[in-house]
């Protein structure tokens, strides 16, 4: 069964679309990787998607089910989601906050048993925080408590996964780190729906990129057609260029200077002369 499907969707905010026509689906094992420039409306389609703003036009379905027909908690149950900025209201201790992710569709009452506080520990374990559990998340810093908001969605175990720039503000090696975790759910079948400013890490773990700008899909399908250096070099206004490695991989390596035939959509600075 799809995991996750949007039709002929528009997203918006207050009725008027900012992107429409957007339509894509994505099946168990699938890694999805969404990239445009800021501003295209990544985080909106996100909240969309869950649930959490309501479409301008068309449909989105988890598992099988219209969102809009979900509870919070049955949304919770097929989704876990990371999302771009996490504020956080009280001092939790990372663990504590990681085992919500237990109970998030049981209601804000559940009371987590030992085997959840077991789960939230492997969660920890697996982005290598474990040893953050007793510390205060206020106290953290940007990317240990992104990490720890990763955790909390693995420790959710649901079918989905939507990760809203799960590596952004992670340093070199939590970025592989989180992308590893990444690859191996989707081995054991996650569905997993991710936005990045990266394109490497669409080549990385992507089974389908989906760019968009301009209020569209500009471009969607396998990484390696869909990435091009033409379709990248239009969308950010940069000329880039795209290498094969030894090993098959692609890697993307933007040139200096703005694109002469590009112009970003987020109106980037005209050429120097
Ligand atoms: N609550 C809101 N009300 C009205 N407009 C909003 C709201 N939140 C975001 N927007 C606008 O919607 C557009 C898309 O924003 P969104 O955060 O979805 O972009 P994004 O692709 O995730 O950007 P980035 O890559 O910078 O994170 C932007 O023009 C933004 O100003």
């Amino acid at each position: 069964m799809t995991s996750l499907s949007a039709d002929g969707l528009a997203i918006g905010y207050g009725g008027r679309a900012i992107a429409s026509g957007l339509s894509f689906a994505a099946e168990a094992g699938e890694v999805l990787v969404l990239l445009g420039p800021n501003g295209c409306g990544k985080t909106t389609l996100f909240k969309t998607l869950l649930g959490l703003l309501p479409a301008v036009r068309g449909t989105v379905a988890l598992g099988g089910a219209p969102v809009t027909r979900l509870s919070r908690r049955e949304v919770a149950r097929r989704v876990a989601y990371v999302p771009q900025s996490h504020g956080v209201p009280f001092a939790f201790s990372a663990l504590e906050l990681v085992t919500m992710g237990r109970t998030a569709w049981l209601g804000p009452l559940a009371q987590p048993g030992r085997a959840d506080r077991a789960a939230a520990h492997a969660a920890l374990e697996r982005v290598g925080i474990a040893h953050l559990a007793g510390a205060d998340v206020t106290h953290l810093s940007g990317g240990q408590r992104q990490l720890v908001f990763v955790a909390r969605a693995l420790a959710q175990e649901a079918p989905v996964l939507v990760l809203d720039e799960p590596t952004a503000s992670l340093d070199f090696g939590n970025q592989a780190v989180v992308l590893a975790e990444i690859a191996r759910l989707s081995g054991m079948g996650l569905t997993i729906v991710l936005s990045t400013h990266d394109p490497d890490h669409a080549f990385a773990v992507g089974t389908r990129a989906l760019l968009m700008e301009g209020g569209a899909i500009a471009a969607q399908g396998p990484p390696a057609e869909t990435l091009t250096e033409t379709a990248l070099s239009r969308v950010y206004g940069v000329g880039v260029t795209v290498e094969r490695l030894a090993d098959g991989r692609r890697v993307c390596v933007p040139s200096l200077s703005r694109a002469a035939a590009g112009s970003s959509p987020t109106g980037g600075a005209p050429p120097r002369r």
